[in-house]
């Protein structure tokens, strides 16, 4: 019932309710108090301004012991958490210390805006503030005020390199607010990330954040665990990060043995030809077999019929996973070959996703298809959605330049609010009309031309292209044109900090492949800003887009890297009919389009056609958002469930408990034989590795489970239902049979004080982890998949989901 009025209220309010701002006057009003002490506070020695911070931890400590003291008297139970806050005047004189802080101890003094952003971010709300705001001192600012309200607070970057700089950076203003900061990166060592984890303020990439969570996952020694529990994350790009982001699972794999290569499928499908032997989706996400390339592999395999019983499930299945490895993963953009080893590129940010790999038979097909040594296979131990993983901590906030454009998914899934703060300068960046063109040849032509004439002026022009290959393939036409540029990618972002630095030099022209997340700070003139002067005269930056993106948002976001801080600067798209946003979306309107003798787009329903089919880009995004969501908070309750358990374990004697209450012979024996820590101990080890390996068989069930499904929904049934129908009893019994097996284990295992030799018993633990990224949805859509399973009972080919070795070969 309560499900069904929630729904109701989120319906209406998505009717009636446009997202607007919170209201800023609240915050306002303490801000301008603040500065009121200012003068004040100006002439305090640094020591007393550390001493003021502590003063107001201690009162708010003070007055959260003071409410529950009284809830304790009045014999309220408490309902639900409450989190301490600051009164008005705490906020007014945080506020007052804080800029004092940043002022000392990094030479910025924050503006009242950056001031109202940090408000809004202690109200728990997600700020938008335009590029080159200051959200890097406004989320430190707010993560300092969570610390010295008593709260632990991550916040999170969307890569390495970020959270580095910004803990550096804000470090000092911090430490003289007597809060402390660490930063964790992917060569942190464990020591290192425990050190981090335990200050009061963590930064960290979200992959790594979550790769720390599943890792700690395993742990079979308390002390071990690295993370502390979830308090409050403040999420830098949080549109970024909490709805583009949102769906990729995080996974955890663990080594299972050497990888085989499928040297002999490699050869096979190195032959076919695309149009004669398979026929690639226009999403270029499923790849089908034709008539004839099923004649040739059955052919080239001996004469196999590839649809008898026999090689159905096996020999196709390999098959399907060595063509999606040749036909739908291409060097360069979905991977790069660096040191002998395939690196894949992380789709939504144009970098290297290093220790990260595809489900391991794609891996070792790809790995196969380069003629690379094949790394180690192994089984998926837990997998967690970055939002899931957010979703964990009780006061989620966040900043980003674009906030407002994703008000009602940030609504939809968590709940959060939208901050819109104005800019402490107008901004003044002139964004020009997009250039529509028929085909990607007169498209490319244009840019050049654009970009030869920005750079005879002497502007900077920062270009934002989709995907490395075009990066690569603009670079060589501008170098014809005899236009020196500076190429940004995946394959040398750890030149990424340099480039960026000057990428606002006189004359530079900057390629960079998804330059939209990047959240680094261009400054006119160079890294110095010593021509300055020259460029602000000639117009400043000029960003160019080279496609329209699959949302507004991140149009936005790239043209917002112009016109910074009252900065002058304009920005120009250029997009052509044969762009993938108009062929994924738009094909049959595309086709109606006039054109000049340019190959420039002529009717005015032209630009029509481009935000039409960016606004279904947009809905399908959301739908496949909704959809993930819909799964995984299944799972992602299933999971609370396990984790709670497990740490109970972990933490506690339950598994001796437990071992005692069903063999309580056996438990004392050992008990007098080894004495009661070794036998806790024992038992721990022995129920920690029975209901990790229960889980790790339920995720591989449930994604089974899930791939199936998508047939029976051809017979009408409603998918999700049907999933919830089998995944929820498949659970019930997980705790209790983990339980049981484990009881199992300690009546027969050979337990010593040396402990309990898991390995000898056939328990075997992996030996090493890797992670990895499973990217939206990589084999399809729900409606893909049903078609595929059509198509296959019909007798074409389909590619099937590697996603999991143990699917691969059922
Ligand atoms: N109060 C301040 N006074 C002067 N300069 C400031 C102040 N706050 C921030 N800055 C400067 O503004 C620049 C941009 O800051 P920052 O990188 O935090 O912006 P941002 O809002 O995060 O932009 P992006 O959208 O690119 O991530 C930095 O060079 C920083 O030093």
């Amino acid at each position: 019932m309560t499900g069904f009025v929630d729904g109701l209220r989120d319906r209406l309010r998505r009717l009636f309710q446009r997202h607007g701002s919170v209201d800023l006057k609240p915050f306002r009003r303490i801000v301008a108090t603040a500065g009121g002490d200012a003068d004040a506070v100006a002439g305090w020695s640094d020591t007393r301004l550390t001493e003021a911070a502590d003063g107001l931890r201690t009162a708010v400590r003070e007055a959260v012991e003071q409410q529950e003291a009284g809830r304790a008297k009045g014999g309220k139970k408490r309902k639900g958490a409450t989190h301490p806050e600051f009164t008005d005047a705490q906020a007014s004189e945080f506020c007052a210390i804080g800029r004092e802080a940043a002022d000392r101890a990094l030479g910025l003094r924050p503006f009242d805006v950056q001031l109202v952003g940090t408000l809004a971010l202690l109200s728990g709300h997600v700020v938008e503030m335009s590029t080159g705001e200051g959200k890097t001192l406004a989320g430190a600012l707010a993560a300092a005020g969570y610390a010295l309200q008593g709260r632990r607070v991550h916040v999170l970057s969307v890569n390495d390199y970020l959270a580095r700089r910004d803990a550096e950076w804000m470090a000092p203003a911090c430490r003289l607010l007597g809060v402390t900061v660490g930063w964790v990166n992917e060569g942190s060592t464990p020591e290192e990330r425990r050190a981090a984890y335990e200050a009061d303020i963590t930064y960290a990439a979200v992959s790594e954040l979550g790769f720390d969570v599943l890792r700690d996952r395993l742990c079979t020694e308390a002390d071990d665990v690295v993370v502390r529990a979830p308090d409050v994350v403040i999420v830098d790009e949080a549109d970024s990060v909490l709805v583009d982001e949102a769906k990729v699972p995080l996974v955890l794999a663990g080594a299972r043995g050497a990888g085989v290569a499928d040297q002999e499928m490699t050869k096979v499908v190195r032959r076919l030809r695309l149009g004669r032997h398979y026929e690639v989706d226009q999403d270029e996400r499923n790849v089908f077999l034709t008539d004839a390339g099923t004649a040739e592999v059955e052919r080239a395999l001996g004469g196999v019929d590839l649809y008898s019983e026999e090689h159905v499930g096996s020999t196709l299945t390999r098959v399907n996973i060595a063509l999606h490895a040749h036909a739908l993963l291409h060097r360069d953009v979905d991977y790069i070959v660096r040191d002998g080893r395939v690196q894949l590129i992380n789709a939504s940010r144009g970098r290297v996703a290093l220790l990260q790999r595809w489900p391991d038979g794609l891996q070792a097909a790809v790995e196969a298809k380069e003629g690379l040594a094949v790394s180690e296979s192994g089984d998926v131990l837990d997998e967690i959605t970055v939002q899931a993983l957010i979703s964990r901590y009780p006061t989620l906030c966040g900043m980003t330049g674009t906030a407002m454009p994703a008000a009602e998914q940030l609504y939809e899934f968590y709940r959060a609010s939208i901050a819109v703060i104005p800019p402490n300068e107008p901004c003044i960046r002139v964004d020009r009309p997009d250039q529509l063109f028929q085909t990607r040849q007169a498209k490319e032509s244009a840019i050049v031309a654009e970009i030869s004439a920005r750079h005879a002026e002497g502007r900077p022009v920062l270009v934002g292209t989709q995907d490395v290959a075009e990066s690569e393939r603009l670079a060589a036409l501008l170098a014809e044109a005899e236009v020196p540029c500076v190429v940004l990618n995946a394959k040398n972002d750890a030149e990424e900090a340099a480039i960026i630095a000057d990428a606002g030099a006189h004359e530079r022209v900057t390629v960079s492949t998804q330059m939209a997340g990047r959240g680094t700070d261009i400054k006119l003139g160079g890294r110095d800003g010593e021509g300055r002067d020259r460029i602000v005269e000639l117009g400043g930056l000029c960003v160019v887009g080279t496609a329209r993106h699959p949302s507004r948002r991140l149009d936005q976001q790239l043209r917002g890297r112009a016109g910074r801080q009252g900065d002058p600067g304009d920005s120009v798209f250029f997009a052509s009919a044969e762009d993938d946003l108009i062929g994924q979306h738009a094909p049959e309107a595309a086709e109606r389009l006039a054109s000049d003798e340019d190959g420039r787009l002529t009717g005015r329903d032209a630009q029509q056609v481009f935000d039409h089919a960016q606004r279904v880009a947009e809905g399908v995004g959301l739908e496949i958002h909704r959809n993930t969501w819909r799964y995984t908070s299944l799972v992602s309750h299933q999971r609370g469930l396990v984790s709670e358990r497990r740490d109970e374990l972990l933490r506690t004697d339950l598994a001796s408990q437990q071992a005692a209450e069903r063999h309580p012979e056996r438990h004392a024996d050992l008990v007098e034989e080894i004495g009661e820590d070794a036998v806790e101990h024992a038992a721990r080890l022995i129920a920690l590795y029975h209901l990790d390996d229960r889980w790790a068989d339920h995720l591989a069930y449930l994604a089974d489970l899930r791939e199936s499904i998508h047939l029976r929904s051809l017979a009408r049934e409603n998918p999700l239902d049907e999933f919830h129908r089998a995944a929820i009893p498949a659970f019930r019994e997980i705790l209790t049979e983990a339980a049981d097996k484990a009881a199992e284990t300690f009546e027969t295992a050979t337990i010593t004080s040396d402990g309990v030799d898991l390995d000898a018993e056939g328990l075997r633990r992996p030996s090493a982890t890797w992670t990895y990224l499973i990217n939206d949805n990589p084999f399809g859509s729900e409606a893909d998949r049903a078609m595929r399973g059509v198509r296959a009972m019909i007798g074409g080919s389909t590619t099937k989901s590697p996603r999991r070795k143990k699917q691969a070969t059922d």
